[in-house]
């Protein structure tokens, strides 16, 4: 087992409701758990749970009402390098080509040209995206656009990836053609990532480890370690049993 990248203290957070001043909606309801180097951790709950607002406070862009969240031993209060995002909407630069987009985090961070064109291309390569580097977005599919995002957050050399529900705005084929591809990256990369979705069956093909959460203010429910080897079968029987314990312990909640 790898070693602890993030740790989650006993989250929790309550934002001011937008509609009566002084009133209060809790969102995170004292979570904890770690994150370990080389892991694919999924957090999978329900819509409107509190799983953005849980990875916007590790990524830096928010901060917990309680608890804390640390990064190798440094607890976070603002957003860094070392934690790289993918969005669901992929937010790509339209004014830049593939690779201007890729290459764009060590750019700005003022690492030397040759050492970061070779590692944008490869990621780009890696991606699938060989002969795209001139392209720009609006010429890109959806499917193209989420590599695009893909390849630019790993092209940062993060410390831990935070994906969230980056397939969740594909049509289903290209959903589960992405989570093949990612699946592949990931096992060739063996790089921390931290994925979030409401969709069991993504989790059960992707993850390592899926932390189950409750209904808002989330809690956490559950964890599930996954062991079943990689290239993942969506019939194996293995995986459908794995799929209907999960969905079970879900529909307890609602
Ligand atoms: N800045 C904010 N102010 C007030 N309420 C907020 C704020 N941000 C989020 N919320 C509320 O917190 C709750 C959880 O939202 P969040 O986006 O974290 O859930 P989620 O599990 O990621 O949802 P989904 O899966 O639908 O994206 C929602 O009820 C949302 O309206």
């Amino acid at each position: 087992m790898g070693e602890t990248v993030i740790k989650c203290d006993h989250i929790s957070k309550k934002f001011e409701s937008l509609k009566a001043k002084n009133n209060f909606i809790e969102v995170l309801n004292d979570v904890s758990f770690d994150v370990r180097a080389g892991e694919f951790t999924v957090l999978l709950g329900p819509g409107q749970c509190g799983k953005t607002t849980l990875l916007n406070i590790i990524a830096g862009h928010e901060l917990p009402s309680g608890g804390r969240v640390l990064e190798r031993d440094n607890e976070i209060k603002d957003p860094a390098p070392s934690r790289g995002m993918v969005y669901q909407d992929i937010r790509l630069f339209p004014w830049l080509t593939v690779m201007g987009n890729v290459s764009y985090g060590p750019k700005v961070q003022g690492i030397d040209k040759k050492d970061y064109l070779p590692r944008a291309q490869k990621f780009i390569d890696l991606v699938g995206l060989t002969g795209f580097e001139d392209t720009y977005p609006i010429k890109l599919s959806g499917g193209m656009k989420q590599r695009v995002g893909i390849a630019r957050a790993y092209c940062n050399q993060p410390d831990i990836i935070l994906m969230d529900e980056p397939f969740g705005a594909l049509d289903a084929q290209t959903r589960y053609m992405m989570q093949e591809e990612l699946s592949k990256i990931w096992q060739k990369e063996k790089n921390t990532v931290l994925f979030v979705t409401n969709n069991i069956e993504e989790a059960v093909y992707l993850a390592d480890r899926i932390i189950v959460f409750s209904r808002c203010p989330a809690k956490i429910k559950k964890e599930y370690q996954i062991n079943i080897p990689r290239p993942r079968k969506l019939t194996s029987v293995e995986f459908l049993e794995l799929r209907k314990e999960i969905t079970a312990q879900i529909e307890d909640d609602m």
